[in-house]
């Protein structure tokens, strides 16, 4: 596998880097972001955060929008963005913008038309950080974040594979996506009507199923208008107390879904994961 280096620009004296390479779980060629903290030069190997973006969102929307490098840099952490979905003319797409292309959902399509290239899940719990791991200064030790969409895909991941990460922390994730609009339409399209298998990759469901238990904190903001429709963070909630399951779920008064409300508490949560993947290196 190679990767080719299609951007590179400093930043709080670490470079903000794009990278392409082919994809062979995905079948096409892929983009995603990395931040390399000035240190990252001289041969140290440093702890990665997985950040996953939500609906419409590119590698580019985290990098421009969050503010996340200053902490980044600071801390000593590796931050890498991947893209939401397959991409390309050869990829199957759909009109709206929430399914096809910039809406992966983080599952393995097993229906027709998508089952050929929408397979977000391995690509981000195996593809990826094995490239990562063989290419850039980084250690085993990972964390993972994420909004909305990216939200549900890094908590799903997390509580799929306790063992792969130190922590999981989500924005306005979307808990409970067998029953929102969002969820069944994706769920439906990628995974088919049986609906046991979208509680493999419905964060409520897999809450109770968990052998193992991660740090998690949640980040919601009270006036984003997707709370009560898509988001649902009080079944998130419910799957937690019934599994007596820790997780820290922070209410904001007055932030919506937008990165303004990411870039306001991504500190907060960039110190979260750093205890952790700090925490025995
Ligand atoms: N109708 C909205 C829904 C999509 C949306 O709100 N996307 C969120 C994630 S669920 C986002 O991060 N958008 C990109 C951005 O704000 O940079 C749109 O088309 O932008």
């Amino acid at each position: 596998m190679t990767l080719e280096l299609v951007s590179k620009t400093q930043c709080f004296d670490g470079s903000q880097c794009q990278y392409t390479h082919r994809s062979s779980v995905l079948d096409c060629a892929m983009r995603f972001s990395v931040f390399l903290p000035s240190q990252a030069e001289k041969d140290q190997r440093f702890p990665v955060l997985y950040w996953l973006s939500g609906l419409t969102c590119s590698d580019e929307n985290f990098s421009q929008k969050a503010g996340a490098q200053r902490m980044a840099a600071e801390l000593g952490i590796v931050l890498v963005i991947p893209d939401t979905s397959p991409r390309g003319d050869e990829v199957m797409d759909d009109p709206g913008y929430d399914l096809g292309q910039g809406a992966g959902f983080y599952v393995n399509a097993t229906e027709e038309p998508w089952r050929a290239h929408y397979r977000m899940y391995d690509y981000v719990v195996d593809e990826l950080p094995s490239l990562i791991e063989a290419h850039l200064p980084v250690s085993e030790r990972r964390a993972i974040c994420g909004h909305s969409m990216g939200g549900h895909g890094a908590l799903t991941i997390a509580l799929k594979n306790p063992a792969r990460y130190t922590s999981v922390s989500a924005f306005s994730p979307i808990c409970n996506p067998m029953a929102c609009p969002w969820g069944e339409k994706a769920l439906g399209a990628y995974l088919g009507p049986e609906k046991s298998a979208w509680e493999e990759y419905d964060t409520t469901v897999l809450m109770g199923r968990a052998s193992e238990q991660l740090p998690i904190l949640v980040s919601q903001g009270e006036d984003d208008p997707f709370l009560e429709e898509q988001l649902k963070p009080e079944a998130l909630e419910a799957a937690a107390s019934a599994v007596q399951y820790p997780v820290r779920i922070e209410y904001h008064a007055g932030y919506d879904h937008s990165y303004f409300f990411i870039a306001s508490f991504i500190e907060q949560h960039l110190r979260f994961h750093a205890d952790l993947l700090l925490a025995h290196e």
